[in-house]
């Protein structure tokens, strides 16, 4: 559905040119919701906003739906773009237009007649949600309805893709929620791709099936959330899983458990599925002469399946620590030991 290659963006300001996006490649498939994820400043933006063409890659090109937008003109582009709808941060509403004529904006450009647009409307609103509040002014809304407009109008001349910059960064956790259960939805429903943007993981937790993590205008990692979860490879990527696997209480908790077993070895166990299901632990206290003690756990639910990490401490001789940690190992769970004593 999407693919980028050798993508470069360089800006020029008065203190020199700034290389916002250092050479990518991406492709995207069709039905696929695709999270980027990265600190500010990593080029996020930038690259999002070149998926519509609302910056113009210095180097490389774009293919959205099988069109290479880089090289089309203004009346080409113009229809393209009616395959890309796209939400934002601050949501980007007319203030002063209704939640109705707010969604039929973009059908009245593209010159839909009066009846259609209204029957369109009336869709789109029920599909997002918003039943009884068409007549409301967006200044009358809560920042979760404001984005169901948002997406209502993004969605209203029936794009193949939805860009989301940011889309959620401006909600509370509930609403949050509730909007990327929506999306979700959307995605199911309509077989949309999404694209989104974001500096959180739960966001890529809860809703993406794919992630890339951007770093000084580069993806520094990229594959399944599930996968990338397991087994993440760089620090950055390291960083954002902590996030959500790894609260200040599991910190100290770790140093507490040091200083209550010297001699044990405390280690984090990652698991992906059905393994998160399994009762290890019984398995481990029962084959081999270990002492384990749990420090924390957790199971989240991510797009496919679940998710679960667990800190243990291991307590035995060293020889029956290595052998009960490589029977871990071939149970496909990821074994890091965390502090070696
Ligand atoms: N129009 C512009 N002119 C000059 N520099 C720009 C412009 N847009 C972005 N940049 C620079 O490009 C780099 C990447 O910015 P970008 O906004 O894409 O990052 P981001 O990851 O989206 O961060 P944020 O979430 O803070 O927006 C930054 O150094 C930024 O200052």
């Amino acid at each position: 559905m999407i693919s980028l290659s050798s993508i470069r963006k360089t800006f020029q300001t008065k203190d020199g040119p700034v290389t916002a996006v250092d050479g990518i490649d991406l492709k995207i498939d069709e039905g696929e919701i695709y999270g980027i994820i990265g600190y500010s400043g990593a080029g996020k933006s930038t690259l999002i906003r070149m998926l519509n063409m609302l910056e113009r890659p210095t180097e490389g090109d774009v293919v959205v739906a099988g069109r290479t937008l880089s090289k089309l003109r203004h009346k080409e582009l113009r229809k393209a773009r009616q395959e890309i709808g796209m939400i934002f941060q601050h949501f980007n509403l007319l203030w002063s237009r209704t939640v109705r004529e707010n969604i039929a904006f973009p059908l009245e450009i593209a010159g839909v007649k009066k009846a259609e647009r209204d029957k369109r409307v009336n869709e789109l609103i029920e599909l997002v949600g918003l039943e009884g509040r068409g007549e409301s002014y967006p200044s009358q809304l809560s920042g979760g309805q404001k984005q169901r407009v948002g997406i209502a109008r993004a969605l209203a001349n029936n794009p193949k893709v939805l860009l989301c910059d940011e889309a959620t960064s401006a909600l509370d956790p509930k609403t949050t929620d509730s909007i990327l259960d929506l999306l979700v939805d959307i995605n199911e429903k309509l077989n949309l791709t999404i694209i989104l943007i974001t500096h959180e993981m739960h966001v890529i937790r809860k809703i993406c099936h794919q992630v890339a993590v951007m770093e000084a205008g580069r993806i520094v990692e990229q594959g399944p959330v599930r996968e990338v979860f397991r087994k993440p490879k760089e620090n950055m990527t390291k960083e954002f899983v902590k996030q959500i696997t790894e609260p200040e209480e599991t910190v100290d908790a770790i140093t507490q458990m040091l200083i209550d077993h010297p001699e044990g070895q405390i280690v984090q166990l990652t698991f992906v599925g059905e393994e998160a299901e399994r009762p290890l632990i019984t398995q481990l206290i029962r084959q081999f002469d270990v002492e384990v003690n749990i420090v924390q756990g957790k199971i989240t639910k991510i797009q496919e399946g679940s998710y679960g990490t667990l800190f243990v401490a291991l307590n035995g001789e060293q020889a029956e620590i290595k052998k009960a940690i490589t029977f871990i190992q071939n149970k496909e769970v990821e074994v890091e030991v965390i502090v070696h004593d």
